[in-house]
Order: structure tokens, then sequence, then C-alpha cells
């Protein structure tokens, strides 16, 4: 086995070179570290080549199922980030303490999805080398990885950077990372990469601390010793401090879970203490100023410290009413009283809408309120799972199926669903020769697992969705009419968002959610800006942009400018001052400024024109010159 000496000598430097000062010193030293412990812990070897390990589809919801409760913040977290990191062509993960890819989000279209990366991937040190997650893990702080500074060659391509993500309680429990295979990346883009991935991880630690200890009083300060959140008993007794407050404090993993306040501050220098709104806290004859969040008044269940293992029955999920997904739009009241007559029965539902309207929530709340309540809810997402993996996935297979089988088999989701209610979802994505066999199903009632022998009867109600135009795909030949006719016994079309006539009402009660206890509330102008703009990403998109609002918001008002509306946004910038928040120290600036350093590379990569920038950034030339105002960039004229 080779040394690891020998192996910088014939891999690193080579690359390293090309990248001039990207790599610092540092960086360098922290990589050798996890080269040593491939060749003398893992007994690696750099120059075999190396497949990514993948889990199957039953392991992978093992793996997810601790993280139930917090996947949906990760997702919330990383939409706010994903579009300027998409159009700095990196993609975005977030892995569990073992390495694997919980969640992954690309797009394909701007061309950074990478294969090897998607969920269920395993990305451990001591299985794939050195690499942005694994090392992580071992390292439990914010690491680089850049091209062939992974261990492996065959990762070589790809350039990392991940942040630990820590629970409230201090411990670390996954990695939050983005990754690029853009072989020009440039030096600034992956820069701010690095800076942002800590940004996010920290913010989405601190959303997880909040939501922990949201029956407690809270006490946040933003400064130098960064975001610290500290948590209040009645009685004064610290019981919780995130990362950076620990750190300011010198709180370390042996200190006390709980102490008073006053062991840590001044008390007769503290007037005020725990009032409404601000309070200053003297420490080392240093006053730090800290908001007071009040607590709800009622006080709802925390959330986990850390993910725990939950087995919950879907129907004890809580979620909107039927009513509430199909709004109060009067033409709606006909298919709320056609879905009450069939759910529970064997009938087949369709749900068609534009994507984020509330589809999935919709088959849920069917579910929920449905004669199969009682009985399993089963979601499968035919555009998430890789084609090779929905046969066994959906249909599953018998002991030793094939190569690579597990042992004791798999039932496959249909048979889980027994009893209870299927949900295809993204049900215009399955292939068509499943499609043959999901038709078969429905008609006979029977499946036959792969290599499992005998058919099995089973009991259940298909509910399935699509955001896709089904008769065009029907006449472009990629879906069976026969399968669509067979599902469309009943069919409900949710309407977009722009459409539908309680929205006002909608946008009132997902605040109240977003707000979270919180004394907040919208400015006039904000719920008017919220009515007006179209909502592409509809319920799901309102949703996001309400909790980052409430979560940037820098006082009890939600301003136009704290809901980040593309349209508002531009319509403000073209007639305002320069927003003086914007600046990198928060994550709302730290978003923008990231944004606006990738568009300037873009110009200055194209000579300032437009349209060649746009192509580079994948995105329009309309969207390129409203982010340019947004900016207050200049693009310069082209050169002759
Ligand atoms: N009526 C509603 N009330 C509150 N929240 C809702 C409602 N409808 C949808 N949502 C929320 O909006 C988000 C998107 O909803 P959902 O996933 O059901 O949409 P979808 O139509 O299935 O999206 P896609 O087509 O992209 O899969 C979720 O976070 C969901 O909780």
């Amino acid at each position: 086995m080779a040394d690891v000496s020998s192996l910088a000598a014939t891999h690193v430097p080579t690359d390293a070179s090309a990248v001039g000062d990207l790599i610092s010193l540092q960086d360098h030293r922290n990589v050798a570290e996890s080269w040593r412990r491939c060749v003398d812990r893992y007994r690696l070897n750099a120059l075999t080549k190396q497949r990514v390990a993948s889990l199957t589809g039953a392991e992978l919801r093992d793996h997810r199922e601790p993280f139930d409760e917090i996947l949906s913040m990760v997702e919330e977290e990383i939409y706010q980030v994903a579009e300027p990191l998409s159009a700095a062509s990196f993609s975005v993960s977030f892995a569990d303490m073992a390495g694997v890819i919980l969640y992954y989000r690309s797009d394909r279209a701007a061309g950074n999805y990478f294969e090897v990366e998607r969920a269920g991937t395993l990305w451990a040190e001591g299985v794939t080398g050195t690499n942005g997650v694994g090392t992580c893990v071992v390292e439990r702080r914010p690491v680089q990885v850049f091209k062939s500074q992974h261990f492996f060659r065959d990762f070589a391509h790809l350039s990392c950077c991940a942040a630990p993500v820590v629970a409230p309680d201090g411990e670390m429990i996954g990695v939050l990372n983005f990754t690029t295979g853009n072989p020009d990346v440039s030096e600034g883009a992956f820069r701010l990469a690095c800076g942002l991935v800590s940004k996010v991880a920290e913010r989405l630690g601190n959303q997880l601390f909040r939501r922990h200890f949201r029956s407690n009083a809270l006490l946040a300060s933003y400064g130098p010793a960064g975001s610290l959140l500290l948590a209040i008993d009645d009685d004064h007794t610290l019981v919780g401090a995130n990362p950076s407050a620990r750190r300011w404090l010198s709180l370390d993993a042996a200190s006390p879970r709980t102490r008073s306040l006053w062991d840590l501050f001044d008390r007769e220098a503290t007037p005020g203490v725990l009032g409404e709104g601000r309070i200053r806290l003297r420490r080392n004859n240093e006053e730090t100023e800290f908001s007071v969040l009040p607590r709800p008044a009622a006080e709802p269940r925390a959330a986990p410290a850390r993910p725990a293992r939950r087995v919950q029955p879907a129907a004890e999920a809580a979620g909107p009413s039927v009513e509430a997904c199909l709004g109060a739009d009067p033409r709606m009241q006909g298919q709320l009283r056609l879905l009450r007559r069939v759910v529970g029965s064997r009938l087949p539902m369709l749900i068609l809408g534009e994507t984020g309207v509330g589809k999935d929530t919709l088959a849920r709340a069917l579910h929920r309120e449905g004669g199969r309540r009682d009985k399993p809810f089963v979601a499968f997402n035919c555009a998430a799972v890789p084609e090779t993996l929905i046969d066994s996935e959906l249909f599953g297979y018998g002991a030793g199926a094939f190569t690579g089988a597990s042992r004791e088999g798999n039932p496959g989701r249909l048979l889980e669903a027994d009893g209870g209610t299927l949900f295809l979802d993204e049900i215009g994505d399955m292939p068509l020769g499943l499609q043959t066999r999901l038709l078969r199903v429905l008609e006979t009632g029977e499946i036959t697992p792969l290599g499992a022998g005998k058919p099995r009867q089973v009991d259940l109600q298909v509910i399935a969705a699509t955001n896709h135009d089904v008769t065009r795909r029907i006449a472009e030949g990629r879906f069976r009419a026969d399968l669509y006719h067979r599902l469309a016994a009943v069919v409900v079309t949710l309407p977009p968002l722009r459409e539908r006539a309680d929205r006002t009402a909608l946008i009132r009660r997902l605040f109240d959610a977003a707000r979270g206890g919180e004394d907040l509330r919208l400015s006039d102008e904000a719920l008017d800006a919220l009515g007006r703009y179209g909502w592409p990403g509809n319920v799901r998109e309102l949703k996001y942009v309400l909790q980052r609002a409430a979560l940037v918001c820098e006082g009890p008002v939600v301003t136009v400018e704290d809901l980040m509306l593309p349209g508002a946004a531009a319509d403000r910038l073209a007639t305002s001052e320069p927003d003086p928040s914007l600046d990198a120290d928060t994550a709302r600036g730290a978003v923008a400024v990231a944004e606006k350093r990738v568009i300037e590379e873009a110009l200055a990569a194209n000579h300032g024109d437009v349209t060649r920038s746009a192509r580079a950034l994948k995105i329009s030339r309309a969207t390129l010159y409203r982010k340019l105002r947004q900016h207050q960039l200049e693009p310069r004229a082209p050169r002759a």
C-alpha cells in the first residue's frame, strides 16, 4: 500500500498547483490528515477504482426515519440558497453521521446533477476516502475538498465544501454539503460557497434550536461573536446555548447542562431582566444587547433535541384538512362532496395541479379523513427513485431474487400499503413498463413480487398525482391511456395559488404557522405584495417566503423587503437607495452577496454581454436584467 507522502507527490500537487492559492496550506494539512487516515486506518488504496456505494430504498428509509421531523426544515433552508448556488453550478446535499446522503438538490438543466451524490449514496470517509461529507463527519468542522484532494481519483472532478449541522443539545447530527463539477469553477465562487455552507448550516442549527426551545424565553444577539442564542427558564436558569453562544461563554462539553444565568453574567449591572423587547447583559466588563423573543402563549410540543426513531401512523400526522386543501372557492365544493363519497373505497383517484399546489398534502388529508385512516398511508415518488429501483421498491421481491437483493427480500410499497392508501406521486414520470404492471395490479388486485412465487391479493386505494399534462404525455406515447382512464375514476384539479379565492386567508394562516408563536405581524404593504405576486411555486413557495421573512425580519413587523419577492425587490430597487442590510454578515445578505459575485464573474467572463452571461448562468435574459437592477450592476458594452 502506498504511503501518504508518495501518494501526495503523485496526486495532489498536480492539481493543487493548477488552482494557485485556492487551497491554503491549512487546507492541505487537513486533507493530508484525512489521507493518512485513509491509508493507515481504513487501509484504502488510492490507486484502485472506487465506486460510490448505494443503499437500497429500505435502507435509505431507515436512515431518513430519525430525521422525519427535521428533513422538511433542511429542505426549506436549502430552498432559500438553491437558486444562486445552482446558477454557480453547485448542488446541495444533507447527510447523516454515517455519511449517507438523505437529501439531494440539484438542477439537471444547470448541469449540476451528479448521479454519484443522489440520495442513498454513502460518503463515509472510511469507504469513499477523503471527501466533503465523510471528512466533515470525522473532523466535525467545516472542510473543503477541492478536485484531486479527493482520495480517489474517480471523484477528482468534484469540488466540495461541507459544514456540520448541530442539534440543540450541541451534538453534531449531520453535514450540509455543496458540490460543483464545474472544471472552470472560479476561486471567488468556490470561496463564497465555502463561506455560505457554514452560514446555512449554522442557520439550520439555529432553526432547530429555536424550535426545540420554543417553550422557553430565548435571548438572541447578532454581533462579532456570531449569532448567539440562549434559552432561559422561568428562574433564569440557562437551559440551552447554540454553538456560537457556547464558544462565546466558553461552555465546553464538561460544563453543567443547566446553570444560572447569573453564574455567567453580572446580575447587578443588568437592568430590566427578561422584560419584553431588549436586554443588556454584562460579562467581563462588556455589555451585549440581546433581543428577548417571547415564548408563545400556548406551549406547543418541542421538536426533538436531535433526530430520534419515530414510528407514527400516518393517520396521526397533522396537516390541513381536505377542505383547507381545496380552498373555499365555491367551484371546489362539488369536488369536495365527490371526494368525501369515494375516499376510503377501492376507486383510484388522480390529483392534478401545478407544482406546490398541495397534491401530496391533499392525498394525506384524504387518507386521514377517510375510512382507511387506521391503516397505513404509503407514499412513493416515482420521480425520486432511480428507474432501475422503482420496480423492486414498488412491487417488492422475494429473498435473494437477484444479485444484490437483500437476504430477507422486500415486500414492496404496494404490499406495505395493504388495507390503506398508496400515494403514487409524480405518476407521470413512471416508466412505461412499470405502468403496465401497475395497471395489472389495479385491475386484478393482485401482486407478485419478483421471485416470490405466489401472487398476493391486496386491498388498497391508490391516489396518484402529477403536475404533468397527462393528455400530452399520452399523445407523446409516454403515458398509457388505459392506465390514465383507470386512475382517473375520480379526478381533482387543485387550482394554482394565484387563482385561489381564499388566498388572503391562506396567507394569514400560513403566516401564523411561520411566526411560530413569535410576536410578528405582516405590514399592510407586505400583505398587499403577497396578494399580488404570481406564485409560480404556489403554496410551497408562499410557505417558504413567509418562513424566511419571519426569520430575517428585524422587528415585530414583516416588511415588503423581508419578503424578498423577486418582482417586489426589483420594483423597490428601481426607486430606492441600495439596501444597507445586504452585507455578508446576515444570511439574507450572504445569499445576495454570493449571487452578486457570481453575476459579476459571469459578466466579466463574457465582457459584459448580457445574453452570453445569462446563457452561462443558465437563467433567462429577463431574469438577468432583473437581477442586474436588483444588485445595481451595469452590464458593460460588449467589446467589438
Ligand atoms: N392547503 C394547505 N395548507 C397549508 N399548507 C399547505 C397547503 N397545501 C400545501 N401546503 C404546503 O405546501 C407545500 C407543498 O405542498 P405539496 O408537497 O403537497 O405540493 P405538491 O402539489 O404535491 O407539490 P409537487 O408537485 O412539487 O410534488 C408543503 O410544505 C405543504 O405543507
